[in-house]
């Protein structure tokens, strides 16, 4: 039987790191069901003393996902005794909960983020595990920036954190500086020196992609007695992001001569995470991304396209189903029924819904199938993720705020070569406000028409449209980034007709300003 490797999953955490891709509390519970179908042995949900908005949502994942369930459930702290007390208070709840505690080695984190001396940083390290020992059984220790450390310092820091309790070292390539051969070496000594030292203790890795190695980082890793993989689905993540889960695991899956190790991970469910993870967090992934790319099945010239229709091996290394990939793809239309949507859905992962949210869900689904017809696969992220923005604004402080907010009544944009202009109808209450602009292009003039009429000073500082799907009809989604009094927000709406979809993105930024406003007026 093959080695075991542990995978835990970090893009609630690390992932969710990147500019924008912020889920609310229903997004991330939605992510965690789906890592826990894909058999992830642990999931970082998140960094609990940041907000409290995050610290509710591990929290909830704990208790809906981690109760009555092996899956561990972590979130990460610095080395500070508040930071590992919200982790604690927000885990606890699962049946098997993990504190996970994160400090520097290199001596640029030394000497220059911390202004310590080397004793003084592993005297913090050590009293932050003691205590976090206090609080549960399993601790993980990260060695920040390891693969920069002076390699005698790193060492003496796992010992005295695995001499303090630490269950789990990772060691991690923080800036993705580590190259395959050097990384593979590193973890080999401190493999071996691990086992004497105590050879209960899991040792991790966690790789960044900055040189475009993290896989191969982790794979090396592997190969030399890592038992433990840090990754995140598509390989999000800070900066150039984390290695990708699917490509890591994969690469196991097919080349076990190479590796001799296996993961628990149920690699059908690969697709429908990599989906969910992508319309959630509106992060396209790359087309020729290894595994989960649009590309990585798809075969355009002859002599490949021949090779393939007399043996698919030919040319393709891996069987599209082993990821969850059907050869076929459902089309959904207006007249489709309830039991075909389900399906799909299902299909997709997502069949948590009561029969109450499901008969919304559905309503938005003829609505949307009316305008465009043909219904994608990712027409119905993009359901599911408007109906959780929608849910959220009702449970939270939007609803006792409704009443402030703008809705979008009427817009009409003409698009003339010299002066572009709008005119909008908005409505906030029972008042109905009028206002028009020109601009230097129909989306400078709309959103100039409706700062007219909310009457605040927005920077808007970043537009992006993209389609979602396919065919003339595609929804177009919208994703603005607007500065308003030194604060960026960020926002997105989704519609078949992109001005529309414009407009929404804006009355979302300006409603969450609007709730801001109102929330610190009354705190
Ligand atoms: C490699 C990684 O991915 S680590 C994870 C990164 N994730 C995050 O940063 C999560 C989001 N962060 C936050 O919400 C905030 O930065 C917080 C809540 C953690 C801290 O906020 P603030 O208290 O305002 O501090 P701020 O972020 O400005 O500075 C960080 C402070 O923590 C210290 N610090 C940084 N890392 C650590 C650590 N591992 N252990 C102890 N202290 C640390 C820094 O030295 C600095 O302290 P200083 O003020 O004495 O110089
Ligand atoms: C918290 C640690 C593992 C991390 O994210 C890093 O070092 O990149």
């Amino acid at each position: 039987m093959s080695r075991k490797i542990w995978v835990f999953d970090t893009t609630l955490r690390d992932g969710e790191q990147v500019p924008g891709a912020k889920l609310n509390l229903y997004e991330k519970l939605e992510v965690a069901k789906q890592l826990k179908k894909l058999q992830v042995d642990i999931i970082e949900a998140g960094f609990p003393s940041s907000s409290a908005g995050d610290f509710n949502a591990v929290q909830e994942i704990a208790k809906q996902i981690g109760q009555n369930s092996n899956i561990m459930i972590t979130a990460l702290a610095r080395a500070v005794k508040g930071d590992i007390d919200a982790v604690y208070e927000s885990v606890r709840h699962a049946q098997n909960p993990l504190i996970h505690i994160v400090l520097g080695t290199s001596n640029v984190h030394v000497e220059k983020k911390f202004g310590k001396s080397k004793q003084q940083v592993l005297d913090l390290g050590v009293e932050a595990v003691r205590y976090a020992k206090t609080l549960l059984p399993e601790v993980q220790y990260s060695t920040e920036d390891a693969s920069r450390a002076d390699f005698e310092y790193l060492w003496s820091t796992i010992e005295a954190m695995v001499k303090a309790g630490a269950t789990m070292i990772n060691v991690p390539d923080t800036v993705g500086f580590a190259e395959p051969e050097q990384f593979g070496s590193m973890i080999y000594k401190i493999n071996d020196r691990l086992k004497n030292l105590n050879d209960q203790v899991l040792l991790s890795v966690h790789c960044h992609n900055d040189l475009g190695m993290a896989t191969a980082n982790t794979l090396a890793a592997i190969k030399n007695g890592a038992d433990k993989v840090e990754c995140t689905v598509n390989g999000i993540g800070e900066r150039a992001g984390n290695a990708a889960l699917e490509e890591v695991v994969m690469a196991l899956k097919t080349r076990p001569e190479v590796y001799g190790a296996h993961t628990d991970i149920v690699t059908t469910e690969i697709m429908n995470t990599s989906r969910m993870v992508s319309g959630f967090m509106g992060l396209d992934v790359q087309v020729n991304k290894a595994i989960t790319g649009e590309n990585a099945f798809a075969h355009s010239s002859g002599i490949h396209q021949d090779g393939l229709i007399k043996a698919r091996e030919t040319y393709e290394i891996i069987n599209p189903a082993d990821i969850g990939l059907d050869d076929m793809e459902l089309v959904l239309t207006a007249r489709s029924g309830r039991h075909a949507v389900k399906t799909m859905f299902a299909k997709l992962g997502m069949n948590q819904f009561t029969d109450e949210e499901f008969e919304v869900i559905f309503a938005e689904f003829l609505t949307l199938a009316d305008t465009k017809k043909e219904v994608y696969d990712h027409d119905l992220y993009v359901i599911v993720e408007n109906f959780y923005k929608q849910r959220s604004k009702h449970n939270e402080q939007f609803n006792s705020y409704s009443d402030q907010f703008f809705k979008l009544i009427d817009l009409q944009v003409i698009i003339n070569s010299e002066f572009p202009s709008a005119n909008v109808k908005l409505q906030r209450g029972e008042d109905i406000f009028t206002g028009s602009a020109v601009g230097s292009g129909p989306i400078d003039a709309l959103y100039s028409a409706m700062t007219e009429v909310c009457k605040l000073d927005i920077q808007l500082k970043q537009y992006d449209i993209r389609s979602v799907s396919r065919g003339k009809e595609a929804l177009g989604k919208v994703k603005i980034q607007v500065e308003y009094n030194g604060n960026m927000y960020i926002a997105k709406a989704s519609d078949t007709d992109i001005l529309k979809a414009s407009a929404y993105a804006y009355i979302n930024a300006i409603n969450s300003i609007i709730v801001e406003q109102l929330v610190t007026k009354t705190t």
